[in-house]
């Protein structure tokens, strides 16, 4: 199965396609043109009356009442009389119908029962000539040169959408890289006075406005240049060969246009770069996902996606990561639990490990000053050559705890690197989403900065014939996701045969029942040696005792190591629980955000469908935010991390896609907007605040009517941690049971750290439940 086929929420309706009016921030009036706020318009035209006692206009509200047709709102409920389709000349030619089934006025932007917005186009004619469509799924008005929705600068060509029209902005006024709209005259970006771009053949299609003109240019340094210029005005380099503009940034990529790995675009009848002049790679061209470059061209598949090649400067490389806070050294006094047979002693410092000094030192670059509690444990585990079963907070540096030892032995001992179509990686990481593999490889660069290892990665949603191509330059360590991990198998990119190490992170995730088809698919594969011959490491924040179970089959004689209480919270997040009911729940997340107007927010919703709505409505009110989920492109998720990274962005609405692993410095609040439905979810979401001693907080919004089978498990991690119990939770309020999930901490070793094979049975069982499905494996 292609992997960009992939869904990630199972459980939510497609993303809404929403007319950008009500959601377009403030002061952009010219969104606004030509549409009323109106609910109770009296000008509508509606029906004629009719005669008698029962006249033909007269109509009956959702509520069930009947009203007299002169009525133009429910004289019960006042909701406004539904513009269309009770019959009787009372709807008018605009009026629109909602998802939900309610007609609302031409006027209206946002349905007036479920208040969600109206649809962008199709139907009623609401659209208008020169409103574009977003990437994202919005729809905007002509006049807006960033979607409203998402941030993404309007679309340079594609589908047709012209690029002036009607408003505030003008035909070519453009859009610079840095977000900021420029007018026409300029040739640099007023703010960042970056030059403007020169339009044309950008693979994403976002490129210039209309800015350019015929035969402009873009040159290597990203500068763009007037068609009668035969040099750069800016670097003096001669303009490229094959540069002679994109046709005034109305094309975008065509069908068949290809992107280099030198991150240059190029015109499907090149053969090679412009830029670099390799060759065009296999596969390339293709628009669509298909990585071997043999399925056409179809239109309805997002384009295919090559992200950026990292930067591999020292100074980029060691600056990722976060600085430890004040707490750290707290964790001195974190009681450790570890088990299995002749359990090696723990380290001291990395220094006195034994490590090769080239990740020493690469360790002191990243300014670890000392090993943290995990670290101890489970570096000497590791390089003894134990399988590991690790456990420890969120934040505490369990990616180190497994890279550190493996990379010390690739590099005592290398395998002898294998280039060519079929690569053969010695260390195979596996996460459970793409943002995360992203992040480890990352990690594993740092650690690995100026050695001989070669680290790869693989993820959904974007070109595989790209990744493919950095394997065959040989791989010693593979970082992936599972269905790109099986996808490459199958296609025979690569073999198992030289892998020593297997490393599950997020291991209860990846282990989840769900999924563990694919995971025995992976370790059972005929070219994958024997779980006596590799070594195999899990770690994750939260292993309930039955995924321990699951994850004991893949290993042998592991040791299990626990760090304070097994999935617990962190210590260094101030936990607030809140009572808010569904209704009030928009106003509460504005009034928090307004209160500090602090940036590092991260909003948890449940579903796709409430991501996108809490993220229009937080623009709508001029608070920056991007969103991630599921249904947004590879590219605009990357995009929005990176935008929330560069604090582009204060806000970063998310669902549970976003809830695991990720590391991003200053995150100083997380708001869980909609409770997720397991209490481990709520673990990993608060602790993408409050990490490497860190303090943090995070709020959460109780909804009795929806979150009381939580009850017993909040209450049991709010006093692991040392929070207090809010009254309404602890007086129970008759909210329901648990779920029989866990259960507590009290494993008899006074910190709940447990290992499984030391439970008769009699302890808190089960297992994690049924999670939910937010993100898949690809
Ligand atoms: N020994 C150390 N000293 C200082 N900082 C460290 C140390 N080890 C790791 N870190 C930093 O701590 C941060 C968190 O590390 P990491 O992402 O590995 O945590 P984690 O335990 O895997 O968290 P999660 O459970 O959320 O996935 C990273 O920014 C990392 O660079």
């Amino acid at each position: 199965m292609a992997d960009d086929d992939w869904d990630d929420d199972y459980s939510s309706p497609a993303p809404i396609v929403v007319a950008s009016t009500s959601y377009g921030s403030k002061g952009n009036s010219a969104d606004n043109n030509g549409w009323s706020n109106d609910t109770s318009n009296s000008n509508g035209g509606g029906g004629s009356r009719g005669g008698g006692g029962s006249r033909g206009d007269d109509w009956t509200c959702g509520c069930g009442v009947s009203n007299f047709a002169s009525r133009f709102k429910c004289f019960k409920c006042h909701e406004p009389k539904p513009g269309g389709g009770n019959g009787g000349g009372g709807s008018r030619g605009e009026d629109w119908t909602c998802g939900c089934g309610v007609s609302n006025f031409a006027s209206r932007f946002k349905c007036f029962k479920c208040q969600e917005p109206k649809p962008g186009g199709g139907g009623g004619g609401n659209s208008r000539g020169d409103d574009w469509m977003c990437g994202c799924g919005a729809s905007n008005f002509a006049s807006r040169f960033k979607c409203f929705k998402c941030q993404e600068p309007k679309p340079g060509g594609g589908g047709g959408q012209p690029n002036g029209g009607g408003g505030g902005s003008r035909g070519e006024d453009w859009m610079c890289g840095c977000g900021v709209s420029n007018f026409a005259s300029r040739f640099k970006c007023f703010k960042c006075q970056e030059p403007k771009p020169g339009g044309g053949g950008e693979s994403n299609g976002m490129s210039g406005g209309g800015g350019a003109k015929p035969g402009d240019w873009s040159c290597t340094c990203g500068a763009s240049n007037f068609a009668r210029r035969d040099t750069c005005f800016k670097c003096s380099e001669s303009k490229p060969e094959g540069m002679s503009g994109g046709g005034g940034g109305g094309g975008g990529a065509k069908p068949g246009d290809w992107s280099c790995s030198c991150g240059a675009s190029n015109f499907s009848r090149r053969d090679t770069c412009f830029k670099c002049s390799e060759p065009k790679p296999e596969g390339a061209g293709d628009i669509n996902g298909d990585a071997n470059g043999d399925a056409p061209f179809d239109p309805a598949k997002p384009p295919l996606y090559i992200p950026k090649d990292l930067d591999e400067s020292e100074a980029a490389v060691f600056s990722s990561g976060i600085q430890t806070g004040i707490n750290f050294s707290l964790w001195e006094n974190v009681g450790v639990n570890v088990s299995g047979e002749n359990p090696p002693r723990p380290i001291e410092s990395f220094e006195t490990a034994g490590l090769r000094e080239i990740l020493v030192n690469n360790l002191k670059k990243a300014q670890y000053t000392k090993p943290t509690p995990i670290q101890k444990y489970a570096i000497p585990a590791g390089l003894e050559g134990r399988d590991i079963m690790g456990c420890a907070q969120t934040g505490s540096g369990k990616t180190a705890a497994f890279l550190i030892p493996i990379m010390h032995q690739l590099l005592e001992s290398p395998g002898e690197i294998v280039t060519g179509p079929c690569a053969q990686p010695e260390v195979i990481i596996c996460a459970p989403t793409r943002e995360l593999v992203i992040q480890i490889f990352e990690v594993a660069k740092k650690y690995a900065y100026s050695s001989i290892l070669k680290v790869c990665m693989h993820y959904g949603g974007a070109s595989s014939a790209h990744f493919n191509r950095q394997l065959e330059r040989g791989c010693h360590i593979l970082v992936a996701t599972m269905g790109r991990l099986k996808d490459i198998l199958e296609r025979g990119k690569i073999s198992l045969a030289s892998v020593r190490f297997v490393v599950l992170d997020e291991a209860d995730r990846m282990l989840d029942m769900g999924f563990l088809g694919d995971i025995q698919h992976v370790m059972q594969h005929s070219t994958m040696p024997d779980v006596a011959d590799r070594q195999t490491l899990m770690f994750s924040a939260t292993f309930p005792d039955a995924i321990q179970k699951l994850a004991s089959q893949f290993m042998k004689n592991y040791i299990f190591i626990a760090v304070g209480t097994v999935g617990g919270a962190s210590k260094d997040v101030v936990q607030t629980l809140l009572e808010v009911r569904k209704k009030e729940k928009k106003r509460k997340l504005l009034e928090i955000l307004r209160e500090k107007d602090e940036d590092g927010v991260i909003v948890f919703v449940s579903t796709i469908r409430n991501a996108d709505f809490i993220a229009c409505t937080l623009c709508e009110t001029e608070i920056s935010t991007t969103s991630i989920h599921g249904s947004r492109l590879q590219a605009q998720r990357e995009q929005a991390i990176a935008d929330f990274k560069a604090k582009r962005m204060k806000v970063l609405v998310a669902t549970s896609v976003a809830s695991r692993g990720l590391d991003i410095p200053g995150i100083r609040h997380v708001i869980n907007y909609d409770l997720p439905q397991e209490v481990d979810e709520y673990v990993h979401r608060i602790g993408r605040t409050g990490r490497v001693g860190n303090k943090g907080r995070a709020t959460s919004f109780f909804d009795p009517d929806q979150d009381g089978a939580l009850v017993p498990d909040l209450i049991r991690i709010l006093k692991d941690s040392d929070q207090e119990v809010p009254e309404f939770l602890s007086s129970g309020g008759g909210f329901g049971g648990g779920r029989g999930g866990r259960g507590g901490g009290g494993g008899g070793d006074g910190f709940g750290a447990r290992d499984i094979r030391h439970d008769n049975g009699s302890g808190p069982g089960g297992a994690s439940g049924v999670t939910e499905c937010e993100e898949n494996w690809d």
